[in-house]
């Protein structure tokens, strides 16, 4: 799938992971909707955007993935002033074990939130014209990472929501993809802010920094390198990108 010309929205786009992968999808000449909470952050990276690949590139939205009206709006908005939606990544995410209900309402419900407000855009079931969406799992949405067994839980709910879509999506015809992007650890504020962030598991904060330790750190860029080979690659549906400093592949499954 050539980028030029799509149009690509992105949740948690103002930091992180997600501001590198609308810095790659726009090199490679797609048009993005930032979404995000962060207004400061978001209107800033728009306007750096704009100058930097020309106006109009980039439109910033202030959107919540834990509302609903929020996210039909900015979906609206993106279609109206881009022309559709090809390509939606799922990356808001947050890890806090204290308030575990609300990590699981943007890591998990909100991915599925935005998957079937989107779907009313992209699927060719409902007049859209197909495309692929990237959920931004985890590591430990393959394995569990002890000190944060709620942000765990909801990567390995990403990981199956994206598996049971792609094979729903084949067997309906909505003609979209969906694929899994799995990063060990990524230097990012979710990374640096961790051990105010596990509640209970606390004591368990040196433990995870010795993994960190050991596994090393991915700078977002790679991250969003691998998010553009699933976008790109049409071959890809249905899978679970690992991706780890030392290089990546993908996930193989039993076959039930
Ligand atoms: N940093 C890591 O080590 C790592 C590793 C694997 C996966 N991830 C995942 O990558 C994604 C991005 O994380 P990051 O590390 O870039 O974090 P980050 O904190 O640097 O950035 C997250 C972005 O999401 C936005 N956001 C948070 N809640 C939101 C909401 N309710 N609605 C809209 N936007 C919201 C924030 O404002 C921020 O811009 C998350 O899903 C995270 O779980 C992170
Ligand atoms: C707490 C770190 C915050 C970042 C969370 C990110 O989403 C990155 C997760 C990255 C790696 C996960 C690795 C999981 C490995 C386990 O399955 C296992 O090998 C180790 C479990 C031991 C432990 O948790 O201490």
């Amino acid at each position: 799938m050539a980028l030029d010309g799509k149009i690509a929205v992105v949740t948690g786009a103002a930091l992180g992971i997600g501001k590198a992968i609308t810095e790659t999808l726009l090199q490679n000449g797609a048009k993005v909707a930032l979404l995000d909470l962060n207004e400061t952050a978001g209107k800033s990276l728009m306007e750096t955007i704009n100058k930097l690949y020309g106006q109009g590139r980039a439109l910033f939205l202030n959107c919540n993935v834990e509302s609903e009206e929020q996210i039909k709006a900015a979906l609206q908005k993106t279609a109206e002033t881009f022309g559709g939606v090809d390509i939606l990544c799922n990356n808001a995410g947050i890890l806090n074990e204290r308030t575990w209900e609300k990590t699981v309402s943007i890591n998990l419900v909100g991915v599925i939130r935005v998957t079937y407000l989107a779907l009313e855009h992209m699927s060719k079931l409902t007049g859209g014209r197909g495309g692929v969406i990237v959920n931004t799992a985890s590591m430990a949405g393959i394995g569990p990472l002890f000190s944060c067994p709620v942000y765990t839980a909801t990567k390995h709910g990403v990981v199956g929501f994206t598996r049971a879509m792609a094979g729903a999506s084949t067997t309906s015809g909505y003609g979209v993809r969906f694929n899994a992007l799995c990063p060990s650890f990524v230097q990012t504020n979710l990374l640096s802010t961790l051990t105010s962030e596990l509640g209970q598991f606390a004591n368990l904060a040196e433990s995870t920094q010795q993994l960190i330790d050991k596994m090393g750190i991915l700078n977002v860029s790679d991250v969003a390198e691998s998010v553009l080979e699933l976008v790109t690659d049409e071959t890809k549906n249905g899978e679970a990108l690992l991706v780890f400093p030392k290089g990546k592949n993908y996930m193989t499954f039993p076959s039930l």
